[in-house]
């Protein structure tokens, strides 16, 4: 029953947002791991037909004691109606519970096929975000072990084809190397490599295109590999480990990643992949990087610094993401959570800007919403602590420069220029999930005060309808975090 209560349990983190469905199986045992992704995933991929039929039936209410989780119901129903072997548990009260009311559920779900049309269970599936499939699975070949001319004789070995235009979708059997990161290959959605051994071998690493983005535009290429990129880097929000796996990997695993995660089990997930990855440059930290004086020693000698902080991940829509949203109807935007991680996000930026050797931070979110994206950037742009260190956006030259969609001006405040240093990608659209880069780089405090200054000449009306929606917005923000 272990393996049932340990799958209800990524069910219940899943609902409460608290990681993603990968992060919170890293956190499941070894050797029950495979088989609880596997009742996970199914699950999901029934949870509104196996919601309907346990509320048509009085399993929740009448067996309350054994089943105190919804998810718990949810995953021993999965079994009991869809899985060849039903209930995979010895007998016991929580077995016994459900198989009170099979002959029930039975029914509802013979009622629920002909209500909905459908011949068989698979037809009770729930369809995936159309997006998704116009997201080619992309793989990051981790030139700490591996070198993309390998990768590529690999996968020809094995039978794929490269093609060379990479604006079209890979077929199965094709792949192509990416034009804007050169290490990154991408294949048809439909590849299946969650059980390549290359995975294990720490090989290659599955990880969006778009996410590669911000170590990339931290460390570029004219500094990859060649050991005069930066000595000295942090990670601040480090947990999986896709962003700081590619920092050490450009950094030719030389000069060293101080790489922090708060979240005591998402650290141990950073440490098994930096192992597998095998990151020799990375000193991962279970630290809230909030915490950390920019003072303090840690810090000595760093000059980049990588934000990625929790976000809405409403950019995301592969298909496990969409399916933990089905069911839910939960489109309209949560502004006040949007409120919360605004003013989390910018005291994250904020306080990196206070490091005094830093001279290059970049920001990202896997999130659509401008609250969290041009909205932080402008705040952050005004604040003080950018003023007293010299801190502006680097411009679009330096900035993955060769990307076509860039940030938004239009009611973000932030002047055209400024906006085009940014980078956003929108989900399906851009072959990538939803995203967003900004870049600060150090420049001397007295010329960054001329240009906030020249920016505020440009358009005097402008600012004056920027400070009010400002202050208004940070009125907002104080309440939100309080409530
Ligand atoms: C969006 S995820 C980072 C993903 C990661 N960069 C990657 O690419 O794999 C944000 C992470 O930051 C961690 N975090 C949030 N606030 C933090 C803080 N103040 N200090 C350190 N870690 C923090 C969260 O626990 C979470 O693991």
């Amino acid at each position: 029953m272990n393996f049932y209560k340990e799958a209800a349990e990524v069910l219940d983190n899943l609902d409460a947002k608290k990681g993603s469905i990968q992060g919170n199986l890293n956190v499941v045992a070894e050797k029950n791991r495979k088989r609880t992704a596997a009742l996970v995933i199914e699950t999901l991929k029934y949870k509104s037909a196996l919601q309907t039929i346990i509320a048509s039936t009085p399993l929740l209410t009448q067996e309350k004691r054994q089943l105190p989780s919804p998810n718990l119901a949810l995953v021993l129903v999965h079994d009991l109606l869809l899985a060849r072997g039903g209930i995979q548990a010895s007998d016991g009260p929580i077995k016994q519970a459900v198989q009170r009311h099979q002959t029930r559920l039975r029914a509802e779900l013979v009622k629920l096929k002909i209500r909905r049309g459908v011949a068989d269970n698979e037809g009770l599936e729930e369809r995936g975000d159309e997006r998704a499939g116009r997201i080619p699975r992309y793989v990051r070949v981790n030139t700490n072990v591996w070198t993309v001319d390998a990768a590529i004789a690999h996968f020809e070995g094995a039978g794929f084809t490269r093609i060379f235009t990479p604006d079209v979708l890979p077929e199965p059997t094709q792949f192509s190397v990416d034009p804007h990161i050169p290490h990154l290959l991408s294949f048809n959605p439909s590849t299946p490599f969650a059980a390549s051994p290359l995975l294990a071998e720490g090989k290659i690493i599955m990880q969006d295109k778009a996410s590669c983005f911000p170590a990339y535009i931290l460390v570029p290429p004219a500094s990859f590999g060649s050991g005069s990129g930066p000595m000295r880097v942090v990670d601040a929000t480090a947990a999986p480990g896709n962003k700081t796996t590619a920092l050490s990997a450009l950094m030719g695993n030389k000069g060293q990643v101080t790489a922090f995660e708060r979240d005591s089990k998402r650290f141990k997930t950073l440490q098994t992949m930096l192992k597998k990855a095998r990151c020799g440059n990375v000193v991962p930290l279970n630290k809230d990087f909030l915490a950390v004086d920019p003072d303090d020693k840690i810090f000595e000698g760093v000059t980049h610094i990588l934000l990625d902080p929790s976000c809405s991940g409403s950019g995301i829509v592969n298909r496990m993401d969409y399916l933990l949203e089905a069911g839910e109807e939960e489109t309209a935007v949560d502004q006040a959570r949007l409120l919360k991680l605004e003013s989390f996000q910018l005291k994250m930026i904020k306080h990196a800007m206070k490091i005094k050797s830093a001279t290059r931070i970049t920001y990202s979110t896997c999130s659509i919403h401008k609250e969290e994206n041009e909205f932080v950037v402008f705040d952050a742009l005004r604040s003080e602590e950018a003023a007293a260190a010299g801190f502006t956006l680097a411009p679009r030259s330096d900035v993955l420069p060769a990307w076509p969609r860039r940030g938004l001006s239009d009611g973000t405040g932030l002047t055209e220029d400024h906006a085009d240093s940014l980078v956003r990608c929108v989900p399906g659209e851009d072959r990538t999930n939803g995203f967003f880069v900004a870049c600060f780089v150090k420049v001397s405090a007295a010329s960054n005060q001329h240009e906030q200054k020249r920016a505020r000449e440009e358009d005097p009306a402008d600012e004056v309808a920027e400070t009010t929606s400002r202050k208004k917005r940070k009125k907002k923000r104080k309440k939100a975090e309080q409530a």
